[in-house]
């Protein structure tokens, strides 16, 4: 049965691979988006797009909406450590007026956008959602924040809703891939390498406790990722709160994606060896039992040469420099 949408945040990276999903699976879209950090033509052709403010989200949500898949947050860990207000302010101030809004319109499905970071650094690996939930940098802890609120409205309000705890998303989808500008994630950023727009991939610490130095963590293709959403807004239960995390439960080095990145693109990338980043755990593996139980998940794309390829294509056919908001 078709619904129809809002997805907050559609502008961006992963809120645009979902909406082109759901208009894929035939569901109406509208996007609500500040433009603040995602761009207008990365709104999937097919969805309505309104130009505004979450904090706002009352303006335009009514009762015709059947859900609201809600992805718009600042997301930037680094950022978070040295202007936290910013992010308690969009992230949970933005998320209450959401809830808020929701709540009078009625609308009694959600799905948020949750992280791996709410963990911090894990006590034992793969991480489980009943795994300690200590954050180790503003950005984890409003998402966490933003968890709590949702368990409360779930419980008091009746809401139905889904949290998504995304491991480490790459990838693209058609026309809909990652170009988030400072650009911070390791595989668009060697694929930048690859590009000739970056002189060499600065690893950060080859003295962690793993076999090649190098952090683990577990690539999730966001088009695995995507059909999760989908699911979830089906599983949603009125008065339950349901987390999941969302990974593949493989764990590769730094320097395995490096070497990745050389095999999928022919160019050399050269490396140099830099300091720890602050708030980087050694290993970042998902368990994601739960999604595959609850929301009947089975992601397809865990090949890392894939995930590589399909992000390797978008970034070769979107130059970032030459576009504005
Ligand atoms: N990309 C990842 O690896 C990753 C991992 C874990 C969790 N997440 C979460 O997934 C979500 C999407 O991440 P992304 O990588 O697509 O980020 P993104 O920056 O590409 O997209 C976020 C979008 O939200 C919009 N936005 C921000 N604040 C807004 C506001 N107040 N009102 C309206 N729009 C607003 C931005 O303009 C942008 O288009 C975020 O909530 C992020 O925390 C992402
Ligand atoms: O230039 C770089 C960039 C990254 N890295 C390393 O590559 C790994 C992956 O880093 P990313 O920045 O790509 O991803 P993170 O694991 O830091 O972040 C991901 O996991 C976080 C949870 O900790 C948040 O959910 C965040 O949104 C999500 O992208 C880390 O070990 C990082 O130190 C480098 O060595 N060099």
């Amino acid at each position: 049965m078709s619904g129809k949408y809002l997805v907050t945040g559609g502008a961006g990276y992963v809120g645009s691979v979902v909406a082109q999903h759901l208009l894929e699976a035939g569901h109406e879209v509208t996007v609500l988006d500040n433009l603040s950090t995602g761009f207008r033509a990365g709104v999937p052709a097919g969805a309505a797009f309104v130009e505004g403010d979450i904090r706002d989200a009352a303006k335009w949500l009514d009762s015709s909406y059947d859900a609201v898949l809600h992805f718009a947050a600042f997301s930037q860990v680094g950022e978070s450590v040295v202007k936290p207000e910013k992010y308690w302010d969009n992230n949970v101030g933005g998320t209450m007026a959401l809830l808020a809004a929701m709540r009078e319109t009625g609308v009694r499905r959600l799905v948020f956008s949750s992280t791996a970071a709410t963990y911090g650094e894990p006590e034992t690996t793969p991480i489980t959602e009943s795994a300690p939930t200590s954050p180790t940098n503003p950005y984890g802890a409003s998402k966490l924040a933003v968890d709590h609120m949702i368990t409360g409205e779930a419980a008091a309000h009746g809401l139905a809703a889904v949290s998504l705890r995304y491991f480490n998303v790459a990838g693209a989808y058609g026309s809909c891939g990652e170009r988030h500008d400072p650009e911070s994630h390791l595989i668009p950023l060697v694929l930048q390498v690859a590009q000739g727009r970056r002189e060499a991939i600065s690893v950060y610490g080859d003295d962690y406790p793993t076999p090649d130095g190098t952090c683990l963590r577990d690539y999730i293709h966001v088009a695995d990722l995507a059909e999760a959403h989908l699911l979830a807004v089906a599983a949603a239960q009125p008065g339950e709160h349901l987390i999941c995390n969302l990974g593949n439960g493989n764990g590769f080095s730094v320097r395995e994606v490096i070497e990745t990145v050389r095999k999928v693109t022919g160019h050399p990338i050269p490396e140099v060896a830099a300091p720890r980043r602050a708030g980087d755990p050694a290993v970042l593996v998902a368990s994601a039992a739960t999604a595959r139980e609850r929301l009947g998940w089975n992601p397809s794309r865990a090949d890392l040469a894939g995930i590589v390829a399909d992000a390797w294509e978008f970034a070769q056919r979107n130059d970032v420099k030459a576009e504005g908001h």
